[in-house]
């Protein structure tokens, strides 16, 4: 009822983590594996091991989250080690998500990936809002062209990229021009919208430490922006590339949302970090009897095929 097909693979489920949440240590990993979500992905990693930045750096509210966390993560070899061992037991495909943090960076961490056995999908996060001096790459329009084109010229395994949230129509238009450049698998849209600011009225005061209390926000706040995004590419990409949906995924009525506009996985962040892994089975549930009352028996019924009003 909920298979997805995937490049070319079908997954069971179109849901799974978004990366970032429940994706730092293995432990957290096999939770993810032992849980209802289709598969499953990395926290973005950095060659070196990363401390991030200092706490607290995440905060939830009632309609969603801020975070500056500042790419913390334990080094690329250690998620290597453990796609290893995951390959060897398991056949789902697993996402391994890459951090841009430098051009010289992302090529060596590629090409060690490239020359791996790991034969799952890789993203590359072109959107990290909260290193500190660092602008989010998606929004420098030639230097994503030129990354893309360095990438391309060497990387053969499926490819997509992770974007920040974009907000005016040219910029869809830039973007997607650029992007249809490259035989990319998947663009994910969307990173956490950069740099909200969120504060304690009876502290009178910000409620995360780095970058005076600035940070992503996700959760119900970004949710039309979210659908916003993957519409867009959606109706602007080559039908090669799909899009994995994220933002604002919270219910069984979100994830048909950002279906009909037309997502084919779907990414979780703030809700999986609230609800914990049973957050996978209720979205399920919930997408289901949506499905069912109005007589749909599979996703590609409906997926793609929203109206806009004549
Ligand atoms: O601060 C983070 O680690 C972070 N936080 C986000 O909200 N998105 C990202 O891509 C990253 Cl890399």
């Amino acid at each position: 009822m909920f298979e997805v097909t995937f490049q070319n693979y079908t997954f069971q489920s179109p849901l799974m983590n978004a990366s970032g949440v429940h994706c730092m240590t293995s432990e957290e990993l096999n939770g993810l594996i032992d849980s209802r979500a289709g598969t499953f992905i990395t926290k973005s990693v950095t060659r070196q091991k990363r401390q991030g930045n200092p706490e607290p750096r995440y905060y939830e509210t009632t309609l969603g989250s801020i975070n500056s966390m500042g790419l913390p993560n334990l080094g690329f070899d250690y998620y290597l080690d453990y796609v290893n061992e995951y390959q060897k037991n398991f056949s789902t495909p697993m996402f391994f998500s890459v951090a841009s943090m430098s051009m010289q960076e992302n090529i060596e961490t590629l090409k060690k990936l490239e020359d791996s056995d790991f034969h799952g999908f890789t993203e590359l996060n072109l959107s990290c809002p909260n290193v500190a001096g660092k602008p989010q790459v998606a929004y420098d329009f030639a230097l994503t062209e030129q990354i893309l084109t360095e990438i391309f010229s060497f990387y053969t395994k499926p490819l997509g990229v992770k974007l920040p949230p974009y907000f005016d129509i040219a910029h869809f238009d830039q973007i997607a021009t650029i992007l249809n450049k490259f035989p990319l698998t998947f663009v994910n849209s969307i990173n956490s919208v950069g740099n909200g600011l969120i504060i304690d009225p009876d502290k009178e005061q910000v409620v995360i430490k780095p970058k005076e209390g600035f940070g992503g926000i996700g959760g119900e706040y970004i949710k039309p922006t979210a659908l916003a995004n993957v519409r867009a590419f959606y109706t602007r990409l080559n039908p090669s590339i799909q899009i994995i949906g994220t933002g604002g995924i919270v219910s069984g009525q979100d994830a048909f949302e950002h279906l009909l506009c037309g997502a084919s996985m779907l990414q979780i962040g703030t809700q999986l970090y609230k609800e914990g892994t049973s957050v996978f089975a209720r979205i399920l549930d919930e997408l289901a009897v949506i499905m069912d009352t109005k007589g749909y028996s599979n996703i590609q019924q409906f997926q793609g095929k929203l109206k806009t009003i004549e």
